[in-house]
Parts: C-alpha cells; structure tokens; sequence
C-alpha cells in the first residue's frame, strides 16, 4: 500500500533551482533508497516530506489525504520522523535526556525518569553494547551521536522514517545493526526513506529506489520486480557509460622512500608507530573508528607539540612539531569533518579555495585574481562541483559538494605528503572515483605519497597499495597486494590476528 506520495515537487533557493520535479512514492513496510549525485536534490525532498521547506509547487499525499507541513512539529505528529544528517542534538544533556526530549511529543508523553532510560537503553544495546546513556552528548564522538540521533528518531514510533545518510558516520559493525534494525521496523510496517551514497548497502538493505539528478527522477527500480542489478543503478546515478571504477593495479613501486616514521609515540593516544610510505605509494590507513587514525593524521600534520618520533623525509631528518614546519616541508593534510575543519561556511567557494595560499604563502601585493579564479573553476571542474559559481556561499551547497571543496583547496599546491582524512564522506559514487582517479594520477605522475585513511573499507581496497589497520592506537596489521580485501580488513580491524579466523570468514563469504 501507498502511504505517500510526492508529485512534481518544484523547490528553488533564490537563484538555484534544488528540485524541478521531484516525485517519490513509499509503500508501507518497504525500504525505499534515495538515490542520486551530490546536489541532486535528495536532502531537499526529505526536508519538504518532513515540514523543513515549504514547496513552491507540487503535491504530497499522505495516506490518501493531500497533505502540507508547516513545521517538522506538524509532520512528526503525523508519524513522519528524519534523523538529520548534520546532528540535531543538544549537546549538553545526557544521551537518555536528548531521547526523552521526543517522547513529549508522542503518546509516551510524561514518561518519569526510569522508564525513559529503560526505553533509552533497550534501543542503544540493540546498535552497540556498552553504550553509557548517561554520558552527555558533547563527550560523543560522531558515530555515537549518529547512533543517538537515530535511536531518537525511531524512538517516536515512526509511521515513515526518513535517513538522511545516516552511515557515513557509522562503523561497519554498526551500520550492519542498523540494517538489521530497519528491516524489523519494515517488517512492523513502517516505511523508510534511506540515503546512501554506498552502493553495497543500498543492495543489501532497500526494497526499491529512485534516483535523482539534477532536481529531478532520472529512474526507479522495484528490486521484487526488476531484480538488482547494480550496475544499471549506477548507470543512472552517473548518468554516463564508465560503470566501472578505476580499480587500480597494484604494480610493484620500485621508487624510493619518501617518509619514514620510526617510534611514533603521542601521550596515551598513539603507540609505537612505524611505517615508510615510497613515491607515488598510496597508503591506506583503515580499523574501526576511533582506533587513532585522525590522530595519527594530525600528529603527521605537526599538530601536537609533544609527539616523539624520528622521521625522516627524503633521507632528510625533519621534526613534525609545528603545522607551519611540516607545510614547509611539503606535507599537506586535508581534514575529514567539513563543518568544522575545512569551511568556511559562510564564504564562497572562490574565498575558501584562495585562503590556503595566505596562509602558507608570502603573496604578491596584488592578488592574481585572474589565474587564480581559472584555477578555481578547474577545480570546481575538475571534481565535479555543482554550482552556478565560484561566488556562491558554501553553505548554499549541499554536503557532498562542501567536501569537495575541502579536498579541492589544497590541491594546487606544491606536495610531498598528502594526507587524507576520510575525504570520501557524502561524495556520490561518480564524484568519489573522479576525485581518486586524480589522487592517484597525482600520486603516480608527481610522485606525491598518499596516506588515506578512509572509514569505508571499500576505499582502502580499490584505491590503495598497501593497508595499515589501527587498533587501539597501534597499528596491527599490514596488508598488500591481494590481501588487501574486505574481509581481512575486518579481521585485523577487531584484532583477529589468528589466520583460521580469516580463513573462517572467507569460507563464509564464498
Ligand atoms: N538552503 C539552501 N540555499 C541555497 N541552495 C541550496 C540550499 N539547500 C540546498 N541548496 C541547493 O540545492 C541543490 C540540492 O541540494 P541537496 O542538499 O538537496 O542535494 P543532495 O542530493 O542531498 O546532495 P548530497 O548528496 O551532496 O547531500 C544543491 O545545488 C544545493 O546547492
């Protein structure tokens, strides 16, 4: 059964138009994938289903009535609830707190305190054991506040429960219970809007799809009906014939060692580290998160004072106790969370791009606007940005596209190291091999070494030449050449070192 429906949904912001004809359909007990590249409309849709926006024209029927939120407050008293991409929380009170905040508006209302914790606790252990509700949500790192955020959200009993890419902040192990949890919600009856740019999980998890380009429908698929075929998906996603990915061959690099890192030590955090990375190596970081991998990051960029270790760069003995010294050198990092390292939001796309070269750069008294407002547009091209300018603010752009421009900034600047943090997060799949497919062309014809760490381990397998898999702040494992897969990327990253473990899942998989 139909339980809503959206028609030629129109939605523009001032000069841009988000949506021109937006449709989507959900069906009781069915998960429905949103899918489509960045700045598809895809966020907007679901803010309009939800009462963020209002639409300028269009229709959207809700069981059998025509429907108009005003509010997301009216749209959640109709049973329609979306856990927000970019967290809704209130950071000061405590994670059972932040929960029981819902509850008023729904028919558990004036629950007392025990009760609300019980309720709180129950769906917590459900995604992850362990989990402390009376920690207050400031001291969450961002998967546990995604975990909050939907435990929330599904809290209020949904009739239609929207997902705004809720995994790209999630570990592997905890997106698995997320799946596992939104099928038995489907199979209550509720329905489910679900975005993702990750195609393995739109496979395992959806009931049908529909895509999205450009602001409109570009095609759906009922998987019952038409089956899965992935690549016809993808096809429709890109919009072009280059379905496959540049998974890239693995050759022997023969070139010298760039950097080297012996005893590698920061407080408590980071333990005994070493590694060398050669030229033109792109080097995979990977584990479950928060095992140090973006410490490890900072701590290679020059952001802690107090780190121990012996690096050598080009043979040359340097000391990475500065941002300043290690820039000097030629090691850049491209930071991992958007909103808050690598924008500014209020600036446009042109300001953010130029504001590198200030910062690291004696400049010229006047300002080569020219060669660098054409070097900005090649980017913009390059990577795939949608926008009708460089002027436009990057708060105007959708998620994807505002990560983009953070990896786009330092991308014209003279480098030896290039530091990745999980710059893949929220970029869709077309966007996402374009940009590897310049890093590693980047890597192999400037010999620049890469070290990525990705939180998606489907990035560290189709992208990188060797594998290190952090546990606990140490690195555990190291992979290369064929062993560079999924499964024994999970293995090391939960510290299974014993080979009949491995062999165990591979059995499985098969
Ligand atoms: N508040 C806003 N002001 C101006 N433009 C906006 C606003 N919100 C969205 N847009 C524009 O509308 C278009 C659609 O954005 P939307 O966030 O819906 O895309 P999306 O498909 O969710 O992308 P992503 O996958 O990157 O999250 C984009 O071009 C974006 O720049």
């Amino acid at each position: 059964m139909v339980i809503l429906e959206a028609k030629n949904i129109v939605k523009r912001f001032g000069g841009v138009t988000a949506l021109s004809d937006g449709n989507i359909v959900c069906r009781e007990g069915k998960i429905t994938g949103l899918l489509g590249t960045n700045g598809s409309g895809k966020s907007t849709i679901s803010k309009i289903i939800t009462g963020v926006y209002l639409p300028d024209s269009g229709t959207i029927t809700y069981y059998g009535q025509q429907v108009s939120f005003r509010n997301p407050i009216e749209a959640k008293k109709a049973g329609i609830i979306m856990a927000f991409q970019n967290l809704s929380l209130i950071p000061d009170l405590t994670v059972w707190q932040n929960v029981v905040l819902s509850f008023e508006k729904t028919k558990k209302g004036f629950l007392d305190n025990q009760s609300a914790k019980k309720i709180t606790k129950e769906l917590i252990d459900s995604f992850v054991e362990g989990f402390d509700i009376e920690r207050k949500v400031v001291q969450l790192n961002s998967s546990e506040k995604q975990i909050v955020e939907i435990v929330k959200a599904i809290s209020e009993e949904p009739k239609l429960l929207i997902l705004d890419e809720p995994t790209a902040a999630l570990e592997q192990a905890q997106a698995q219970a997320l799946f596992k949890y939104m099928k038995k919600l489907a199979a209550q009856g509720t329905s489910i809007i679900f975005t993702s740019h990750r195609m393995n999980e739109i496979m395992e998890v959806c009931d049908d799809i529909v895509v999205f380009n450009n602001g409109h429908n570009v095609g759906s698929v009922d998987f019952e009906v038409d089956g899965r075929n992935q690549k016809e998906i993808v096809k429709m996603i890109t919009g072009d014939i280059h379905t496959e990915d540049i998974s890239h061959t693995r050759t022997e690099n023969t070139k010298d060692i760039q950097l080297e890192i012996k005893n590698l030590q920061y407080e408590n955090i980071l333990h005994d580290i070493q590694f060398s990375v050669k030229k033109g190596e792109v080097l995979g970081i990977g584990g479950l998160q928060g095992q140090g991998q973006t410490e490890l990051m900072l701590a290679l960029a020059g952001n802690y004072k107090t780190l121990q270790a012996e690096v050598h760069l080009n043979k040359e003995k340097i000391r990475l106790n500065t941002p300043a010294n290690t820039i000097r050198k030629g090691i850049f990092l491209v930071p991992g969370d958007r909103q808050t390292e690598g924008l500014m939001m209020k600036e446009s796309i042109y300001h953010n791009m130029l504001m590198p070269k200030f910062a690291l750069k004696r400049q010229p008294f006047f300002i080569p606007e020219k060669k660098y407002r054409k070097e900005c547009e090649e980017i913009v091209k390059l990577l795939s940005i949608k926008t009708d300018s460089i002027d436009t603010k990057a708060d105007n752009l959708s998620g994807g596209n505002q990560q983009k421009i953070v990896v786009g900034k330092w991308l014209p600047f003279d480098i030896k190291v290039l530091l990745l943090s999980d710059p893949a997060k929220g970029v869709d799949i077309g966007a996402k091999r374009d940009m590897y497919q310049f890093i590693l062309k980047l890597a192999r014809e400037k010999d620049i070494s890469v070290i990525l760490y990705a939180s998606d381990n489907d990035e560290l397998v189709r992208y990188c030449d060797n594998v290190l898999i952090m546990y606990e702040g140490s690195i555990v494992k190291r992979l290369s050449g064929d062993a560079i897969n999924n499964v024994n990327i999970t293995a090391a990253s939960l510290n299974l070192t014993k080979e009949e473990e491995v062999e165990k899942d591979e059995c499985k998989e098969h």
